[in-house]
């Protein structure tokens, strides 16, 4: 994890060549003995924090954690917050589109809003994941671009 603002410019202008090197570096940690297929993801914050993750496989094949998991759980032990501007990158450094199961990770902590580096271009997750379940199904006061603020949920409301 790198606080802000970099590489996400002052202006708002974000810098998406910076943000796809962070997820590369990301993917050189990646551990992948079963598919050799590293993968790595990097995602800017709302606070200007850049979060990324690695792919990490196990003997149990289903066990396997994809890079968004990785991401994802960095983001929360660092201090949680909104998933902006997302990219994701193969072995090649090339840009990988992520899997289904990845989507709905990353419209928990992004929405339908957060831009996503696609093959087409830069996209929201709304056309990514079209007609999304997420946390406004559940009802008012949960988690959301509104619902981050004194209701987050936290461990004081744990137990
Ligand atoms: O969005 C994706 C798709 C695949 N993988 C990983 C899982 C597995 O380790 C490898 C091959 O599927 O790629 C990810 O990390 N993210």
């Amino acid at each position: 994890m790198t606080p802000g603002p970099a590489p996400a410019a002052e202006a708002g202008a974000v810098d998406w060549a910076a943000l796809r090197e962070a997820a590369r570096d990301a993917m050189s940690h990646a551990y992948v003995p079963y598919s050799g297929y590293p993968v790595g993801a990097a995602a800017l914050v709302d606070d200007g924090r850049t979060v990324s993750g690695c792919n990490v496989e196990n003997a149990s094949y289903g066990l396997s954690l994809c890079a968004e998991c990785g991401l994802v759980s960095q983001l929360q032990a660092s201090g949680g917050g909104r998933l902006t501007h997302f990219t994701c990158v193969d072995g090649n450094g090339d840009v990988l589109m992520p899997c289904g199961r990845c989507r709905q990770l990353l419209y928990e902590f992004g929405g339908p809003a957060m831009l996503l580096d696609t093959e087409a271009g830069v996209l929201p997750l709304s056309e990514m994941l079209p007609l999304a379940f997420g946390p406004q199904k559940l009802g008012p006061g949960k988690p959301g671009p509104e619902g981050f603020g004194p209701e987050r949920p936290g461990p004081e409301k744990l137990g």
